[in-house]
């Protein structure tokens, strides 16, 4: 079995883009208000002595978009400096990124994964919901900040929308040639906008692989990542591609990880909604970390169980109460 150490952190439900497959425009949502956040200090503590204790050694910060949650550069430092961390990363849509990468970078913080769909202004607006100055260029800024700050790897994540991005694959390849970073190509999953995942549907990894094969010949990377993505490398590129095949692959088998939503919510598995826990309540109701502890335990024991088994059988994904921006991806 699969030891489950990895936890993915959404610290706020709240995001500055609305993009097309996650969050549209219209569709708004009912956010969070502050009390009910999990407090810097709440948040600390379930990781000190509830998910250390249980087997978690790698964090993940996510959001909505995480840059938006004030005190994020201490919340680093603090995880940072747990003797037990062994990877700390966030994943941002890097808008406030160049103004920040530094002092994330000082707090203890050594990679992030930043998304970027399209390398054309219009397409990238279209994608992220703008409507005024295009955001693109202060995106690109701060994936060159992130890149001078020393984060490595440096990953970008593409989730590819037939009919709106596809058609930039080849561009955004490139990207991993001549600079070490890690292109990541995933498949839309029908999390967030169904009617655009119903209209458009999405582009399987192995056509993507196939269009970069053609032009550049491609191969398995040697050394695989410890997440969802298949890594593989154009050759002779500095870079890698990875590919993150959740519609068309199963990679459940190697499930390593968690998500704790921004309200406290621990949950086992992205597609399956079984078995969440309310840590935030217990917490404030005076349950002790040891309880807590406990708990967490019962439902790692239970983690194979609930692992989405959609594929196998066949059937399409679940109808979910919280959307990818407040899941955290
Ligand atoms: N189905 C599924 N998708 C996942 C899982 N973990 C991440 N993803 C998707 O992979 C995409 C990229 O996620 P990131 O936040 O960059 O994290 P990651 O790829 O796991 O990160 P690394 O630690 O760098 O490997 C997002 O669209 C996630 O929703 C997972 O456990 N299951
Ligand atoms: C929910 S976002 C949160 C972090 C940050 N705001 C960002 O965009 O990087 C985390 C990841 O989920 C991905 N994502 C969101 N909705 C998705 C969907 N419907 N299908 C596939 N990936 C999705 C995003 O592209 C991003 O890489
Ligand atoms: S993918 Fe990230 S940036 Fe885009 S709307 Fe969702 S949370 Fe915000
Ligand atoms: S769908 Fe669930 S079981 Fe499969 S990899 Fe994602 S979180 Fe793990």
């Amino acid at each position: 079995m699969n030891q489950v150490n990895y936890l993915r952190i959404s610290l706020i439900d709240r995001c500055n883009f609305r993009c097309q497959y996650c969050m549209p425009e219209g569709a708004e949502l009912e956010y969070l208000h502050r009390q009910q956040l999990l407090t810097d200090d709440e948040l600390l503590t379930l990781i000190r002595e509830v998910f250390i204790p249980v087997g978690f050694n790698r964090f993940r910060l996510t959001g909505g978009e995480p840059l938006l949650r004030s005190g994020i550069v201490e919340i680093v430092r603090s995880i940072a400096n747990l003797p037990q961390t062994q990877d700390l990363s966030v994943t941002t849509n890097a808008f406030l990124l160049a103004g920040m990468a530094e002092d994330l970078y000082r707090a203890g913080l050594r990679r992030v994964n930043i998304s970027l769909d399209s390398l054309h202004e219009a397409t990238f607006d279209r994608i992220v919901g703008n409507v005024g100055k295009s955001r693109w260029q202060q995106v690109w800024n701060g994936i060159l900040a992130a890149d001078r700050a020393g984060f490595t790897p440096l990953k970008l994540n593409v989730v590819v929308i037939p009919g709106v991005n596809d058609t930039e694959v080849l561009d955004l390849a490139a990207l991993s040639i001549d600079k070490q970073w890690h292109v990541r190509f995933i498949e839309f999953m029908p999390i967030g906008n169904d009617e655009l995942f119903s209209d458009r549907g999405w582009v399987s990894s192995e056509s993507i692989r196939h269009q970069i094969r053609e032009k550049w010949g491609l191969t398995e990377a040697q050394v695989q990542g410890n997440g969802p993505a298949d890594v593989f490398t154009i050759p002779g590129a500095k870079g890698t591609l990875g590919f993150i095949s959740q519609m068309s692959e199963c990679f459940c088998d190697r499930c390593n990880r968690m998500r704790l939503s921004a309200d406290g919510w621990l949950r086992p598995c992205l597609l399956n909604e079984t078995g969440q826990l309310d840590l935030k309540t217990a917490l404030r109701n005076g349950v002790s970390t040891t309880q807590l502890c406990s708990q967490v335990r019962d439902l790692l024991a239970l983690k194979p169980e609930i692992n989405y088994k959609g594929r196998e059988s066949g059937s399409e994904t679940g109808v979910y109460h919280r959307t990818m921006s407040q899941i955290g991806g």
